[in-house]
């Protein structure tokens, strides 16, 4: 299975160490084609370091978003190209699991929440601690589908 781990970069790195722990988990159910977003060294510049810049890195994270069998994206630290990358999965029919964190006190915008569907586009509220249940969850009811 492909999957494709959706996180903030430039959109600010505080949640970097949950998405280290969601990817861990993740690599358990497939290959994850942006491991690098979890990077703990991959900072708010982005991957600079990559050969032409920025239209390379849209052009293969869109490869990677074609190729995935499932999106995860952990939403809690607002990014506009995780929000990017959530619209163009949701026009391919993607299967889409949001994680949201409440406790942060933040409100998730509306162009995510409003976005569930009930079957494709999910948003799950969750607190650290619980996110790797919550992934076996999810992935359990993928197989039964
Ligand atoms: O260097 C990068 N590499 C990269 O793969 N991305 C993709 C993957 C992330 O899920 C998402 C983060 O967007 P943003 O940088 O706007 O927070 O965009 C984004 C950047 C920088 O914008």
């Amino acid at each position: 299975m492909h999957i494709y781990f959706c996180g903030s970069i430039r959109g600010g790195r505080q949640d970097v160490v949950i998405y280290q722990k969601i990817v861990q988990k993740l690599q358990k159910y497939g290959q994850v084609l942006t491991e690098h977003v979890s990077h703990c060294d991959l900072t708010e510049k982005g991957e600079d370091a990559v050969q032409d810049g920025d239209t390379f890195i849209h052009d293969r994270d869109m490869e990677w978003l074609m190729m995935s069998d499932v999106i995860i994206a952990e939403v809690t630290q607002p990014s506009l190209g995780v929000g990017y990358e959530l619209g163009r999965a949701l026009d391919m029919h993607k299967k889409i699991l949001c994680l949201f964190r409440p406790s942060t006190g933040k409100s998730l915008s509306a162009m995510i929440r409003g976005a569930v569907d009930g079957s494709l586009f999910q948003v799950r509220d969750y607190q650290e601690e619980e996110v790797e249940g919550v992934l076996e969850e999810y992935f359990n009811g993928l197989v039964k589908v």
